[in-house]
């Protein structure tokens, strides 16, 4: 048995052929703009540098006193929230509410494990490869809080691309946030070669992995779905999927005016916002 059959035995068996996987996005699409998405995007938003990123993010620690565990909750929860405005669970094939959350070594990881809480309390099927699991508290804590919730973790990420379109209907990329730069060392340099092969939509939270911050990537993975926190990194400007939310509803006015950071306004109570 390969890891996906462990929990997933019923639904491997039903193939995502490209027709299925088309006239599901168009659904979501449709449901999506007939009420759930009504935000108004803000053309003047700005975009951050990878150092700029990472000073506002040590400035809520330090100087604002935060804890990784409050922004990461909040920004997990609003990664959630925007997956389920974009791709709500009736539009899902055959009911197949499955989604693969690929989790990296970083806080980026860490976002993807509250996600996947969240999504599973939401009714969805998490399921989480978690390949490099950081020797902390705070990970080892969100990692046992997934699986006392009985959210499966593979073993290995399969090369045959067939097993993952067939077993989920949706990949989530929390494999590298802001931090990341340089070559793409492995592992995860053959799970993005893999990921560019799915057929399934793939959601990156923050910066799609394997991009540079500032310069995105062409030739690496297209998301269909970008979730940025705080504000967008510059290389949100190359991102040309259907859908790009905001989330990460945080920031004190004291620092976005500091950073200028013109953010737009959150409908209502939302932690999410489409700028798209
Ligand atoms: N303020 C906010 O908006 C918040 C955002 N959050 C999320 O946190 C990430 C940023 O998290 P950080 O831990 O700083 O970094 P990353 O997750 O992006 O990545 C760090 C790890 O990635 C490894 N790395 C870096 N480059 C490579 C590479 N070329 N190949 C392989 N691995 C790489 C790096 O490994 P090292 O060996 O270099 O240590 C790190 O392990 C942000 O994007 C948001 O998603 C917070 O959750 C809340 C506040
Ligand atoms: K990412």
């Amino acid at each position: 048995t390969h890891p996906l059959a462990i929990r997933h035995s019923t639904r491997v068996q039903l193939p995502v052929c490209v027709r299925q996987h088309l006239w599901w996005t168009e659904q979501a699409r449709s449901m999506a703009d007939e009420g759930t998405m009504r935000e108004t995007p803000d053309k003047t938003i700005k975009y951050l540098g990878q150092e700029e990123a990472q000073a506002i993010d040590q400035e809520l620690f330090n100087e604002y006193h935060f804890s990784v565990d409050q922004l990461m909750e909040l920004a997990g929860l609003s990664c959630a929230t925007a997956i389920a405005k974009a791709y709500p669970l009736e539009t899902f094939p055959a009911k197949k509410h499955t989604l693969l959350i690929i989790c990296g070594p970083g806080n980026n990881g860490g976002d993807g494990l509250v996600c996947a809480r969240h999504l599973k309390l939401f009714g969805y099927e998490p399921t989480i490869f978690y390949p490099k699991r950081p020797n902390k508290p705070l990970f080892q804590a969100l990692t046992t809080q997934c699986e006392r919730m009985d959210i499966p973790f593979l073993s290995y990420l399969p090369t045959q691309v067939q097993l993952l379109n067939d077993a989920y209907s949706l990949v989530v990329d929390a494999i590298f946030g802001f931090s990341f730069s340089g070559e793409v060392r492995e592992p995860f340099g053959t799970i993005l070669t893999t990921l560019k092969q799915v057929n399934m939509p793939i959601i990156s939270i923050d910066v799609p992995s394997g991009w540079d911050v500032e310069a995105g990537n062409p030739d690496g993975i297209q998301p269909q779905m970008l979730i940025s926190l705080t504000a967008p990194k510059r290389a949100a400007r190359h991102f040309h999927g259907k859908y790009h939310f905001l989330g990460g509803r945080f920031v004190p006015p004291d620092l976005a005016r500091k950073y200028n950071l013109t953010l737009p306004e959150y409908p209502g109570t939302s932690c999410v916002l489409s700028l798209l």
